[in-house]
C-alpha cells in the first residue's frame, strides 16, 4: 500500500505467525515494512522467539488464538489495516482428521473474511497453495505452467480440497463492502513446495538419512520435476502484495499469484540433496531402487498401519499413497504475473537461498560429515 501517507502507521495481523512461513513473514515485515506501527502475531501455538522481537520500535503483539473460533479472530482483526492469513493445517500425512482440516483451513478462513468485513479491515492476503491446482488425482503433469494454464484440478485429499475451497472464499470476498463502506481487497498467493530455515520435512529427511548411515534411497525418478520456492522469497511476496494492493486494487483484487524464484527445477529428492548433500548425506541410486508397484504397495501398507494403530498411537510416515503420487507427478511453474502486477522480484538468489538452508540444516543437528 504505497500511498502518500508514508508516515501512516499501520497495523498488520499475521495469522499462523509462528509457523514455518509465518515466522519469516513476521520477520520480513519488521525488516521491510517501514510504516508498521503494530504487528499482531496470531497463532494456536506461540513461539518463545516472539519475546525477542518486542525490543524494537514496532509493537509486537502475540495473540494465542484459534482461527476456528470466530470471536477470537474478530477480536484479533479489529483495528488492523492488513491481514496476512497463513494459518492452516498443512497435513498430507494423516495426522489430523478431514473434519479438522476443513474446520481450520476452510471455516477458519471464512472467519477471517467475516472478521475483516465486520471490523472494517480492507486488505486480506491469503496463503493458498500450488495444491489448489494440482497435481490432480489422474497424475497429469503441470509443466512450467502459469496462473492461466488450463489444468483439470481434481482433489480428493482433504488438504488440497480445503485449500481450494478456502482460496475460492477469499477470491469471492473481493469487493465485499466492509464496515465503513469501503471494498474488501483480497489476493491469494500460491507457493509451490516451500523450503528454507524451519522446514520440518527437510529436517525429517535429514534425520532419516542420519539414521540410515548417511544415506537416502531414491524413490522418485530424477525426471519428475517439482517446483520449489525459498521461504524468504515467499515471505517477501506476501509483504509486497500487502504493500501494493491498496494502490493497485483494481488490478490485484481477487487475483491469484504463484510464488516463484530462481530455485532450480529438480525432482523433490534431488532438490533436497542440494542441502542434504553438503550436510554429509548421499542419495543412493540413479533411479528408484524399488519398482513403482512395490512403492505403491508399501505406501498402502503404511496407510493401513496408520488406520490400525490410530487408537493406540499416531503413525504418520512420509510415504503414503498421497505423498507418493504427488512426488511422482511433475509440477513446475513458470510465470511473471507477480512481477507484472506488483513488481515482485525474488529478494534471495538461488545461491543465497541454498546457503541459508544448508546452514540451517547443519545447525539443526550438526553435520553428518
Ligand atoms: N509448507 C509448504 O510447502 C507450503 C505451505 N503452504 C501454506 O502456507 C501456510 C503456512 O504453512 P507452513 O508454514 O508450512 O505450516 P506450519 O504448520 O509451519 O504453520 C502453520 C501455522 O498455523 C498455525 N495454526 C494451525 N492451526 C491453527 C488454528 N486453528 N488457529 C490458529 N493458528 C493455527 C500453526 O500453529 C502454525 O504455526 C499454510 O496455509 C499452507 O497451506 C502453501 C504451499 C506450500
Ligand atoms: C517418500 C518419498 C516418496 C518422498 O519423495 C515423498 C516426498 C513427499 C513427502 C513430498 C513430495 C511433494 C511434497 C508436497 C509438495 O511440495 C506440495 C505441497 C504443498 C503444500 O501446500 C503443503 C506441502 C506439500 C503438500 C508438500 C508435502 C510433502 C510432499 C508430499
Amino acid at each position: 500500500m504505497a500511498d502518500s501517507a508514508q508516515a501512516q502507521k499501520l497495523v498488520y495481523l499475521v495469522t499462523g505467525g509462528c509457523g514455518f512461513l509465518g515466522e519469516h513473514v513476521v520477520r520480513m515485515l519488521l525488516q521491510r515494512e517501514p510504516r508498521l506501527h503494530e504487528i499482531r502475531v496470531f497463532d494456536l501455538h506461540l513461539g518463545p522467539w516472539l519475546e525477542d522481537l518486542k525490543t524494537g520500535p514496532v509493537q509486537v503483539t502475540a495473540i494465542q488464538g484459534d482461527v476456528t473460533q470466530a470471536q477470537e479472530v474478530t477480536a484479533a482483526v479489529a483495528g488492523a489495516h492488513v491481514v496476512i492469513h497463513t494459518a492452516g493445517l498443512v497435513d498430507v500425512f494423516g495426522r489430523a482428521s478431514p473434519k479438522t482440516i476443513h474446520e481450520v483451513n476452510v471455516q477458519g478462513t471464512q472467519n477471517v473474511i467475516e472478521a475483516c468485513v465486520q471490523t472494517g479491515t480492507q486488505f486480506l492476503v491469503y496463503t493458498s497453495s500450488m495444491e489448489v491446482v494440482g497435481p490432480n488425482t489422474k497424475g497429469h503433469p503441470f509443466y512450467r505452467g502459469n496462473e492461466d494454464t488450463p489444468y483439470e484440478a481434481i482433489h480428493k485429499h482433504p488438504y488440497p480440497r480445503s485449500k481450494a475451497l478456502a482460496e475460492r472464499l477469499v477470491l469471492e470476498a473481493n469487493g465485499r463492502k466492509v464496515r465503513g463502506g469501503l471494498p474488501l481487497v483480497t489476493c491469494a498467493l500460491r507457493p509451490t513446495g516451500i523450503y528454507g530455515e524451519g522446514h520440518q520435512i527437510m529436517r525429517d529427511f535429514y534425520r532419516q538419512g542420519l539414521r540410515l548411515g548417511g544415506r537416502l534411497f531414491r524413490a522418485v525418478p530424477a525426471s519428475v520435476e517439482h517446483g520449489r520456492v525459498y521461504v524468504g522469497n515467499v515471505a517477501w511476496m506476501h509483504v509486497l502484495v500487502a504493500r501494493e494492493m491498496k494502490q493497485r486494487a483494481a488490478l490485484m483484487g481477487g487475483q491469484v499469484y504463484f510464488c516463484y524464484d530462481a530455485s532450480p527445477y529438480k525432482s523433490y529428492e534431488d532438490f533436497n540433496m542440494e542441502f542434504l548433500g553438503p550436510c554429509g548425506l548421499r542419495l543412493v541410486g540413479t533411479r528408484p531402487l524399488l519398482p513403482y508397484w512395490l512403492l505403491v504397495l508399501l505406501a498402502a501398507l503404511n496407510a493401513l498401519l496408520q488406520w490400525l494403530l490410530r487408537p493406540l498411537l499416531l503413525y504418520a510416515p512420509l510415504l503414503n499413497p498421497y505423498t507418493l503420487a504427488v512426488a511422482n507427478t511433475t509440477f513446475t511453474v513458470s510465470t511473471n504475473k507477480a512481477q507484472r502486477h506488483f513488481g515482485y522480484e525474488p529478494l534471495f538468489s538461488w545461491e543465497d537461498s541454498r546457503t541459508r538452508t544448508i546452514l540451517w540444516v547443519k545447525a539443526t543437528e550438526g553435520s553428518a560429515q
